[in-house]
């Protein structure tokens, strides 16, 4: 049987891999903060153009007809899912890393069929690492086969958790209470690179048991949740059910044991979702 996409995930390869040479060649001139949500949610000529330069590589090569694209800078397309090929890209994850020259920045770039997520490409571009999985063939580094931890025990793991854009006094002590119980259960650490692809990635090549945030976006995440999946990991919602792409809250793990026993530590705050839909409790 012809295999559809396989064209489609070693251009978003390329194209991923040209973006972050970009982000990486981009000078001080082009670190021009600007702010979108809060005072620390911050954007550059970077991120805008590098989204572009993505964008018109896959509407080159797919046309704007039938592929639809959601991205962090421009989400031309409103951040729906429909049956129809779509992009879902974050150009520069870790923004407030690029602007500070903190080295772990990463291109992500996932497509979706059928509301199924197909492919996920995440470029750390300070590492010079090419994270990559298609459903159901598995995850990969730099071409080699990567592997989610098969550490069971949560008194002998590492956990990622971010704290996110959102400054409110109400959000900040649900996340640092959160962290408190985690890290006194006790775990062996609590770590954060800044950007959740590159979170999702350490997960799926086992350097971290687990990784869970509340207010990140879609395309924050949907490239990592292929790579975390086809590691051989688990993407979980924050309360415990099914992973929802569009609630902006997740859990992903090396396994349900481990996903489990953070899911019960973690205080849920509320965070409108990215399609507009009602957010779950
Ligand atoms: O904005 P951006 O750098 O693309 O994405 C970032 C996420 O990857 C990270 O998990 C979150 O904690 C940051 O607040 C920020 O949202
Ligand atoms: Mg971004």
């Amino acid at each position: 049987m012809e295999d559809k996409w396989q064209e489609a995930y070693e251009f978003a390869v390329e194209v991923a891999r040209k973006a972050g040479a970009e982000i990486r060649k981009a000078g001080d001139s082009e670190i021009k903060v600007n702010t979108k949500s809060s005072s620390v949610d911050l954007v550059t000529q970077t991120d805008q153009r590098v989204e572009k330069i993505i964008f018109s590589a896959l509407k080159g090569k797919f046309g704007e007809g039938c592929h639809r694209f959601i991205g962090e800078e421009s989400t031309v397309d409103s951040c729906v899912l429909t049956d129809k090929p779509t992009w879902i890209i974050d150009p520069v994850d870790g923004t407030t890393n690029f602007v500070h020259g903190f080295p772990f920045v990463a291109v992500s770039i996932a497509f979706a069929v059928n509301k199924e997520l197909e492919f996920g490409v995440v470029y750390s571009c300070m590492e010079d690492k090419m994270y990559k999985a298609r459903r159901g063939q598995g995850a990969f580094c730099d071409d080699e086969p990567i592997y989610v931890s098969d550490v069971k025990e949560i008194k002998k793991s590492i956990i990622i958790s971010e704290h996110g854009t959102d400054r409110s006094p109400e959000k900040v002590k649900k996340i640092f209470s959160t962290m408190q119980k985690i890290l006194c259960i006790p775990v062996h650490g609590l770590r954060g690179s800044g950007t959740a692809a590159t979170n999702m990635c350490l997960v799926a090549c086992g350097a971290v048991e687990a990784f869970f945030e509340i207010g990140i976006h879609c395309w924050d995440i949907a490239a990592g949740a292929v790579i975390v999946r086809e590691a051989g990991g688990i993407i979980l919602d924050v309360n415990g059910g099914p992973f929802d792409l569009m609630s902006r809250r997740m859990v992903s793990a090396n396994n349900e044991i481990i996903a489990n026993r953070i899911i019960k530590e973690i205080e849920i705050f509320p965070s409108p979702r990215d399609d507009g839909k009602p957010q779950l409790e």
